[in-house]
């Protein structure tokens, strides 16, 4: 598995196409007709509509979705920008900030609106998700079920969302307990990454989203660790312009080569992603919104490599560096037990998408930059590093 991935991201890992200025660069996947372009770069957002018109987006109206918050700070420019380029209108509609906000009642209060907003086929709008990570996985999968599925465009404005979840095309919501359990697979026609929109992030959120970051440069690009075991870390952390644009750009063509050779997750190399994600989600959803996704899984990242240090695919030495990283990223490596707590993330762990046929899936660090997956560990084994990871 490790081998597949690094041959086939290989020297292209960092192969940003078309850069074309200092701060700035554009990225294509290549999913034959679901491909598309990422652009980042800045002040991006009063040239939206301009940008889509470029990419042949010829819709009448567009709807937007976001939150109080984002779209308070955004939604008028985004208007004042879409307008400009002839859309006739602009419909806004909010979900709830944060993970609370991604569940059923919220995607189905969404694809009302999308109905009450264009009831009949005179007008297909263009869906433009405008926030974090929540907005992006619920306004993706309403776009890919409302009328069977209408374009849209990923607008992300946290770190983590462009990183990692504006770019790939897994949209869902939690359901019954379980994270992501409800979506699909649907590409945006692109990605519009203004780094602009960044500055307004809480500290937390910017922290939040280098635990992604980590995740790419431990188990997929030693350069990008030890770029930010070198310091650009704490540049990242001070959203310095030309380091958050080299290591954004570095994320997405990481993921976008991931992407190309496993769209629909099913040949076991994107798993690669989920890194962290077993024991991080289980604790995610176990600690009631008390964790950001970035901060789940910087624990989960801790507890899946201590778990390849027992089973001894991974020296003591990269559990070092990782825990060191993660701590100058001012993010958790440990959460507070509570009654309960141990029970909870273990049965949420178990409905990991990964796991198959009643077998454990552990997709752990081998050395820096590669990785293997494990399967079928001792339980016993698992149990011992969520409980590290616990107190
Ligand atoms: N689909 C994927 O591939 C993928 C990848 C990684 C994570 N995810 C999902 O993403 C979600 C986490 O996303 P997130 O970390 O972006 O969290 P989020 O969407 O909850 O946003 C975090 C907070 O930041 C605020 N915010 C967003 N942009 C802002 C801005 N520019 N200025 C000020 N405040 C702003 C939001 O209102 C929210 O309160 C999780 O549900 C996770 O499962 C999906
Ligand atoms: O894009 C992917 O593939 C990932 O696994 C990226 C993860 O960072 C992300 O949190 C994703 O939503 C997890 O997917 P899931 O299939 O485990 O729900
Ligand atoms: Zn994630």
């Amino acid at each position: 598995m490790t081998k597949l991935l690094q041959s086939a991201i290989g020297n292209r890992q960092l192969a940003i196409e078309n850069v074309f200025s200092m701060n700035s660069a554009r990225i294509e996947i290549d999913l034959g007709p679901r491909s598309y372009p990422i652009a980042i770069g800045n002040n991006l957002l009063p040239v939206l509509g301009k940008i889509l018109r470029s990419h042949g987006m010829r819709q009448a109206d567009a709807f937007i979705i976001t939150n109080p918050q984002v779209g308070g700070l955004y939604f008028d420019r985004v208007r004042a920008a879409l307008e400009a380029a002839e859309f006739r209108r602009v419909v806004r509609h909010d979900i709830p900030a944060s993970e609370e906000g991604k569940n059923w009642d919220e995607f189905s209060s969404t694809c009302a609106a999308l109905l009450k907003a264009f009831p009949d086929t005179g007008s297909v709008p263009l869906v433009i998700l405008l926030g974090g990570g929540v907005v992006g996985d619920l306004g993706g999968f309403a776009a890919g079920v409302f009328r069977r599925g209408v374009p849209f465009v990923q607008m992300p404005t946290t770190l983590l969302a462009a990183v990692d979840s504006s770019v790939g095309g897994k949209v869902a919501v939690n359901f019954g307990g379980v994270k992501n359990i409800m979506g699909i697979f649907n590409q945006p026609r692109l990605v519009v990454c203004d780094l602009d929109l960044l500055s307004t992030l809480d500290p937390r959120e910017v922290r939040s989203g280098t635990s992604e970051i980590i995740k790419y440069g431990g188990v997929c690009s030693a350069s990008l660790f030890e770029q930010l075991e070198r310091g650009d870390l704490e540049k990242l952390l001070a959203l310095d312009p030309t380091v958050l644009t080299d290591i954004v750009a570095q994320c997405v063509a990481l993921k976008a080569r991931v992407v190309e050779q496993d769209e629909f997750d099913k040949k076991g190399i994107r798993n690669v992603l989920n890194f962290g994600h077993t024991i991080g989600h289980g604790l995610e959803l176990s600690a009631d919104y008390a964790l950001t996704h970035g901060e789940a899984i910087a624990i989960g990242m801790i507890a899946a490599t201590r778990l390849a240090v027992k089973l001894g695919v991974c020296p003591q030495s990269f559990l070092d560096r990782l825990q060191k990283l993660i701590e100058r990223a001012g993010l958790p490596i440990s959460f507070a037990d509570q009654p309960g707590l141990f029970d909870r993330v273990v049965r949420a762990m178990q409905m990991d998408k990964k796991f198959r046929d009643g077998k454990n899936v552990f997709v752990l660090p081998t050395t820096v930059g590669a990785w293997q997956q494990v399967e079928n560990v001792d339980w016993a084994l698992v149990h011992e590093v969520v409980r590290s990871v616990l107190h």
